[in-house]
């Protein structure tokens, strides 16, 4: 899959093309990422990108003309392809949008700044707006970089066969479980006594291990997400021994 990233700052995606468990997807070429600099199509002798809103107000507001030329420089080299603008006005961000988007052959993502795109661009070549979340950024660049690892996670050989196994069951819409490693024992200081691990997770009983983190999971999203708990039983994903679980919980 390709995604052409159309940006004011391609210097933001360099760094994270190219470290974690992400680098294989990108380097690999299983998700190709091509930056396209907007300033390369700004053609006045100031090189504008962006200027003053009609109608007033404050901020700027980014230019039809090089976002169009942009994206005609995209669609020569890639042909059709949707666009993604990341907006605040935007649908939020989540793991169903993110599959979607792992199964398609890519897109072109639109990073806005300032106050904005100019409508008409928008109106002429959007086919999803995507927000991050309900705070305010500086641009559509951290949501692009956002969505980027996610769909690579996805991509195969990206994630060991553990960790996607545990992607799945992580991704059946729970909140994870808490995670403990050496030492077993952690020896007590000043901000409280030691801390042991979780006998059950040192004796062996992987089927027991695999209740207890259950277990954990739906305490937590029972706690701080009861709208996962809601979500996942109507998806039938809650076993009997879930519900009992959850029954029992004050
Ligand atoms: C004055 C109202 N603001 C809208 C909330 C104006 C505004 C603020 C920040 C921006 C820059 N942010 C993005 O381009 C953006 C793109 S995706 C996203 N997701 C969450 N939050 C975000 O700010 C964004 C654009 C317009």
């Amino acid at each position: 899959m390709r995604f052409d990233v159309i940006t004011l700052f391609p210097e933001l995606f360099d760094a994270h093309l190219t470290v974690g468990i992400t680098r294989r997807a990108f380097e690999s070429r299983q998700v190709d990422v091509r930056l396209w600099p907007l300033r390369d199509f700004a053609e006045d002798t100031y090189r504008r990108v962006d200027d003053r809103p009609f109608g007033g107000g404050p901020g700027m507001v980014m230019l039809a003309g090089p976002l169009e030329r942009a994206l005609a420089a995209v669609k020569a080299q890639r042909g059709a392809a949707p666009v993604i603008h990341f907006s605040p006005t935007g649908r939020v961000l989540d793991q169903a949008l993110v599959r979607e988007l792992a199964q398609s052959p890519g897109a072109v993502l639109l990073c806005g700044r300032y106050e904005g795109i100019d409508q008409r661009v928008l109106d002429r070549h959007v086919t999803l707006e995507i927000s991050l979340g309900d705070f305010v950024l500086s641009g559509g660049e951290l949501p692009a970089l956002a969505l980027l690892d996610a769909v690579a996670r996805l991509q195969d050989g990206v994630l060991g066969d553990a960790q996607s196994h545990q992607q799945d069951s992580f991704s059946d819409g729970l909140l994870d479980c808490p995670h403990f490693s050496r030492p077993e024992l952690l020896p007590a200081d000043e901000s409280g006594p030691e801390r042991p691990v979780p006998p059950v997770l040192l004796s062996g009983h992987h089927a027991e291990i695999a209740r207890w983190r259950r277990e954990q999971s739906l305490r937590l999203t029972a706690q701080r997400r009861p709208d996962l708990i809601v979500a996942a039983r109507a998806a039938g994903q809650l076993s009997p021994a879930d519900e009992r679980f959850l029954a029992g919980l004050p």
